[in-house]
């Protein structure tokens, strides 16, 4: 898709448009051209982007977008719209108001997908049959387990567990009334087995792939002036069904006809469906969003829903109301906010688990489900909650529009995320830009090696560098090089390094990433003892702290000295890692690389963001490094267990120079070596970078404006050409 499409041809309504244009989002983002129509469209999306692309304005417009109107239309009382009406529709189909909630069903009505391993799926036809004699085919599209068949509108979705629907199992089983006996033969993937309702000589019988297996059930006396209609259950499998509008596999034997060609006077259509004609007024309900959107932090909940406010800016009345639900914040304030209503729910795990299972969040009325930063979700071991929230929304609106879920990230090529679209996912569209996790052009990353067995310097700074005490009880000796003294040493070392980057570079700001909390704690005390720290706003090392034991005053008020550059190092965990949007950061320290690879990703992706370039430094030890894990239930909290954790204590031995291995053969890049000195000269065409500086400024890659330069002139030529050869054909003529 060409990346100059605009807002508007995307489909954004305008006053959305003129949001975006106040930000001076000129044009949507690659991600964005691909992800809006779609969302619009009413698909699922699962969208692979790299950082700084653009992923919370692919999602939050088209969806501000279906909330705002969806809104509108039910404050104004217009009738509710049904993208189908099973009592007019004079196409069989599989009837999405008559399954399971969580059987998907395609578009056309012809194929269902039930993707729970443990819980039969059903479904039944939006139209059913009262007399003759009807054939419909069902081919097994995905492995699985499956029953097809017969039954009436009363009928269990569990088609064959009562006594108003007959099946026709995969293992080779009739079923009626909870009666399985065998029939046929095992049926599976590819095969078309025919499905034949003789309601002439009332009885049902069944084929595989054209080979009839004779009657399977002869309908019972009670059931034979009722309607029948096609009917499947699943079990992680899919089918898909041919009601007769196409050619068949395999023709309907002798005196039987496609379900398709029913008449008018065999016909009975399903009344279970949405409400069509209702007319009545409705209220939006309290504490009941539209939108779900649930982020790995607070920082990016609060970051989203900041958005938010600025995207519907311009939106007529009625206004969308957005309420942040995150840890730290007052319940009751957050509780009033729902009561006042809402319709988008931007929120973190804990808070989003505590307020819906204590009932203060209705999740009645959710049509969007979206999983920000999924991977790091899933990571951070909410898999269960994900799909316990999941369980709970509506399927179908009900206003008949079905869920939508819509999950992102930068690292999304993981089996934890694939494993989690399959169970709650309904046919979604993959956009994978890059087709892997990568880095953006804008962000230049290097590392610089730390060797303690040559840098001896570590001997002297001991005294003025705090660490982490991880070595409290063991002999630490100038003279020696055992693992525990290289590893004391490189805890000195790395402080020491940071302090020298900072000034060889002359960073004017950097986010500083380190594994714990102690460790950002005492890199801060370091940073103050120099001079710098929360409070020296004006000193070359002036710095705050980002990590969950701060409250959460502070840490939003740390965050946004930050931001507005007051302060000039933020040292955090990787809490802050994902999705923190700040404009210009020219630097990124790891002082420790994160022990999962994804994170690298994320942490230097807070770089080189809205079309800047940003250098990511890394600190690497070559040695082991023995540092804390804690397993303990205080999570640390005055710890002091300094053995192994194969010992039962709180520590490993974390080994940087492998995971520098992990990252390299993930990105299938090798990342550049940098010397102490720190010099990173980086040059294109001949002119150096400024990190922090415009991307289309240091020439490496031009903005929207110059990529299409060349294409308008080339236009304008192309016009010039056309007026002049008419011209020439005019004056020709004469
Ligand atoms: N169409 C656009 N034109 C100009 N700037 C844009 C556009 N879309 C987004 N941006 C800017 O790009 C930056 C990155 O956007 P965003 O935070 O949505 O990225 P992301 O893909 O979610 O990154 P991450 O994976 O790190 O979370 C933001 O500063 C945003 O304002």
């Amino acid at each position: 898709m060409s990346p100059f499409r605009s807002y508007i041809e995307l489909g954004v309504m305008p006053e959305i448009v003129e949001a975006t244009e106040e930000m001076d989002w000129i044009l949507p983002t690659n991600i964005q051209a691909e992800a809006i129509p779609l969302i619009l469209g009413g698909g699922d999306v699962l969208m692979a982007a790299e950082t700084g692309s653009g992923k919370t304005g692919a999602f939050c417009l088209p969806v501000i977008q279906i909330v705002h109107e969806a809104l509108t239309e039910t404050v104004k009382g217009k009738p509710l719209k049904s993208s189908v009406k099973p009592s007019i529709d004079t196409k069989v189909k599989l009837n999405p108001f008559d399954r399971s909630d969580q059987l998907a069903i395609d578009k056309d009505g012809l194929i269902c997908q039930g993707r729970e391993h443990f819980q039969w799926l059903g479904c039944r036809s939006n139209i059913g049959v009262v007399k003759g004699k009807f054939y419909y085919e069902a081919t097994v599209t995905d492995e699985g387990l499956c029953r097809v068949g017969w039954s009436t509108d009363i009928a269990s979705l569990d088609l064959g567990t009562d006594n108003n629907g007959f099946g026709f199992g995969g293992t080779g089983k009739k079923s009626y009334a909870r009666q399985f006996d065998g029939y046929g033969e095992p049926f599976g993937h590819k095969d078309v087995i025919g499905c034949m309702l003789d309601l002439d000589n009332y009885e049902i019988r069944f084929s595989k792939n054209g080979v009839d297996f004779g009657r399977a059930f002869e309908i019972p006396q009670k059931l034979r002036n009722s309607p029948f209609f096609a009917a499947v259950v699943l079990k992680n499998a899919e089918m898909q069904f041919n009601f007769g509008d196409d050619a068949f596999t395999f023709s309907p034997p002798q005196g039987f006809r496609t379900l398709s060609k029913s008449t008018t006077d065999e016909r009975y259509h399903n009344i279970k469906g949405p409400n069509s004609s209702s007319k009545e007024s409705r209220r939006p309900t309290h504490s009941a969003p539209t939108a779900l959107i649930i982020e790995p932090s607070r920082e990016l909940a609060q970051q989203t829903c900041d958005q938010i406010s600025l995207f519907k800016e311009h939106l007529a009345s009625p206004a969308i109301r957005e309420v942040l639900l995150v840890g730290g914040e007052n319940p009751k304030q957050q509780v009033n906010l729902l009561r006042e209503g809402v319709e988008m729910v931007v929120g973190t795990p804990g808070r989003l688990d505590d307020f819906i299972s204590s009932k203060k969040l209705d999740l009645s009325q959710v049509r969007f489900y979206i999983l920000d930063e999924v991977d790091g979700l899933l990571a951070q071991g909410h898999s269960e909650l994900i799909c316990q929230i999941y369980n709970k929304l509506p399927k179908v609106s009900t206003d008949g529009k079905r869920l939508q879920i819509i999950v992102c990230s930068a690292t999304l090529h993981n089996e934890a995320v694939k494993q989690l679209a399959d169970k709650i996912m309904k046919y979604p569209t993959w956009i994978d830009l890059k087709g892997k996790d990568s880095v953006p052009d804008t962000v230049h990353h290097v590392v610089c090696m730390i060797d303690p067995t040559k840098d001896k310097g570590w001997l002297n700074l001991r005294r003025d560098i705090t660490t982490d005490k991880v070595h409290a009880n063991d002999l630490i000796k100038s003279t020696s090089t055992t693992p525990e003294t290289l590893s004391e040493a490189i805890k000195t070392l790395k402080v020491h390094y940071l302090v020298k980057a900072i000034n060889a570079l002359n960073m004017e700001q950097a986010i500083i990433f380190c594994r714990t909390k102690l460790d950002c704690d005492n890199i801060e005390k370091h940073l103050i003892e120099l001079g710098g720290g929360p409070r020296a706003m004006v000193n070359q090392l002036s710095c705050v702290c980002l990590h969950s034991d701060r409250n959460r005053a502070e840490r939003q008020q740390n965050l946004s000295s930050f931001k507005c550059g007051q302060i000039r190092f933020l040292i955090c965990t990787d809490v802050a890692a994902r999705g923190l949007d700040i404009t210009g950061i020219p630097y990124v320290v790891n002082v420790t690389l994160p022990d999962e690879k994804e994170n690298y990703i994320h942490r230097i992706g807070r770089v080189g963001r809205a079309d800047r370039m940003g250098l990511a430094i890394s600190l690497i030890s070559t040695v082991p490094e023995k540092v804390w894990y804690h397993t303990c239930p205080s999570r640390g909290k005055k710890c002091h267990n300094t053995k192994l954790k194969e010992n039962g204590g709180c520590t490993i031995w974390y080994d940087e120079v492998q995971l520098l291995k992990n990252v390299e053969n993930h990105l299938n890049t090798k990342v550049a070596t940098v010397n102490s000195d720190f010099v990173v000269e980086k040059t294109v065409s001949g002119e150096k970078i400024v990190y922090g500086g415009k991307k289309s400024e240091t020439g490496e890659n031009k903005g929207h404006f110059e990529q299409l330069a060349s294409t308008v002139s080339e236009l304008a030529t192309l016009e010039k050409q056309v007026q002049l050869s008419f011209l020439s054909m005019q004056f020709n003529r004469r």
